[in-house]
Parts: C-alpha cells; sequence; structure tokens
C-alpha cells in the first residue's frame, strides 16, 4: 500500500521519540513531569466558556504541511498573550519540528505568557510523549483517531488521566467519531481537514457532529475563518472551536480574537 501523509509523520515521530528515549529516559521524563507546573483544567475552561460565549482554542502556529509558512514574524509568548486577552479559553501549540515547524519550547513560553490551559498539538503515539507533554507544561493532549490503533489510543488516554491532564479525541468520519466514543474522554474534537488529502470542508462537521453523543463536547477544528463561520457551526451543536491559521495571519491577534468571539450564537439556538 502507499504511504499515507500520516503514515509518513508516524514514521518519523517514532524515531524521534527512539532518540528522545535515549537522551533522556522515562524515569528522567516523569521525574520532569512530576515536577511541573500544576496543571490548568483544560477541559473545565473550555465547558465554561461555551456555557454562554464559545470556547475558543486558540492556536499557535507558524507554518503547516498545506499552507507552508503562515506567520514569519513569530513569537509565540507575544501571541499567546494577545490570544488570552482576546478571550480565547485555551491554547493549542504544535511541538512539532519537522511538518509544523512547530518546537516544545514554544508551549514552554506561550504557557509561560498566560494563565490559559494549553494543548500540545503534535502526533502522539507513546505513553513517553504524554509524560513529556506534562513536562513541558501542557494540560492536555491530542489523540488522533486516524492514526492510532484503539488499544493505542485508550493507553495514550489512560496516561493522560495519570498525569491529571485531558485527552482531545480528534475524528474525521463516523468510525473515527464510533472508535473515540467508547473512549471516556468528554472532548470530541470534529477536524474539518483530511490530515492525508488536506481537503477541508465544514461538511464534516455538519454531517458528524449529529452522530456525537449528547455527554460530549464538539470541537469543531480547523478551516474556519470568521464569526460567520462560528454561527453557522454552532447551528450544528458546536460550541467550542479551535483555530489557527485564520487568527495567525492577523496583523492585531487580539482584536482579530475579541472580534471572533464578540456575537456567539446562544445556546438554545441550537439545531
Ligand atoms: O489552521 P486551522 O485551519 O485553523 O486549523 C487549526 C487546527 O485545527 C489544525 O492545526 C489541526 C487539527 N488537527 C491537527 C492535527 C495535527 C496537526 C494540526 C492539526
Amino acid at each position: 500500500m502507499t504511504q499515507t501523509i500520516l503514515d509518513k509523520i508516524k514514521a518519523y515521530k517514532l524515531e524521534e521519540v527512539a532518540a528522545d528515549k535515549a537522551a533522556k529516559p522515562l524515569e528522567a521524563i516523569e521525574a520532569e513531569a512530576q515536577g511541573a507546573s500544576p496543571v490548568r483544567g483544560f477541559s473545565d475552561r473550555l465547558f465554561e466558556a461555551s456555557r454562554t460565549g464559545y470556547g475558543l482554542i486558540a492556536e499557535v502556529k507558524k507554518a503547516s504541511p498545506s499552507k507552508g509558512l503562515i506567520r514569519a514574524d513569530f513569537d509565540p509568548a507575544a501571541i499567546a498573550a494577545a490570544y488570552a486577552a482576546g478571550g480565547a479559553a485555551c491554547l493549542s501549540v504544535l511541538t512539532d519540528t519537522p511538518s509544523f515547524q512547530g518546537a516544545k519550547e514554544y508551549l514552554v513560553a506561550a504557557r509561560e505568557a498566560c494563565d490559559l490551559p494549553v494543548l500540545r498539538k503534535d502526533f502522539m503515539y507513546d505513553t513517553y510523549q504524554v509524560a513529556e507533554a506534562r513536562a513541558l507544561g501542557a494540560d492536555c493532549i491530542l489523540i488522533i483517531m486516524a492514526s492510532v490503533s484503539d488499544a493505542q489510543a485508550q493507553e495514550l488516554e489512560d496516561a493522560a488521566t495519570t498525569w491529571g491532564m485531558d485527552a482531545l479525541l480528534e475524528v474525521h468520519n463516523a468510525e473515527e467519531l464510533e472508535r473515540a466514543s467508547r473512549l471516556s474522554s468528554r472532548l470530541i474534537g470534529i477536524n474539518n481537514r483530511n490530515l492525508n488529502t488536506f481537503e477541508t470542508s465544514l461538511d464534516t462537521t455538519r454531517t458528524l457532529s449529529k452522530l456525537v453523543p449528547a455527554e460530549r463536547m464538539i470541537v469543531c477544528e480547523s478551516g474556519l475563518s470568521g464569526p460567520e463561520d462560528l454561527s453557522d457551526m454552532a447551528m450544528y451543536g458546536a460550541r467550542a472551536f479551535l483555530i489557527g491559521e485564520s487568527l495567525m495571519r492577523q496583523e492585531d491577534v487580539e482584536m482579530a480574537t475579541r472580534n471572533l468571539l464578540a456575537n456567539p450564537l446562544s445556546p438554545s439556538g441550537m439545531m
């Protein structure tokens, strides 16, 4: 079978993790995680924000494989502070370098610059990465259902729970959603972008939102650009949003964030 983009990412990520483990064994990273700054409740903050307004997870994203460089004057701490001042509930920080020009240090810098809970946005396969996420200060991890087995997803979720972190379960189709629903995390991320083809359509949320169990929270991810997109998606029950590119392209990130969140549809306006 031909290798997909996710397969390629997985291959280099497993090599990276092996090298990281050799440089810093599990016991050492666990000791760092033990001493890390206390967890900020990610899921709680998102639920709270989305009760009346929209829960925004604002992403610190320098570049992507589909768009190339997104923001040249990239200062993670300044961006994090602007997102917080603009009303974001949480942050997401890319720590993958080969595909996203992200870095572990960006997560540390972004989290130190504000008081928001932070998602480590990376491709997770090994519980070592979960301990490492906590050591860096992360409050939530991403589990991409398309890229892991059920057993792996369970193991990663359990590790997150052990460290007091939340997990965002990312899905792109009904089969992945069904698998995610068997895990216990409350956060279901519907990714509007297909990570293998980069095709992006809000129809993904329109279709899958109906299948998300009522007790879970939909996090509508990718391809969102203005307040109209948010009200459109809110009609399908999405009250939480993960947004990177469209905010990162703004000169005044704080103002753009504030404008995006200014007029939320009331929760009763849902279909
Ligand atoms: O920049 P956008 O289109 O607003 O998308 C943000 C976020 O959803 C996207 O970065 C993303 C969603 N799932 C991922 C998995 C890996 C890397 C990146 C992602």
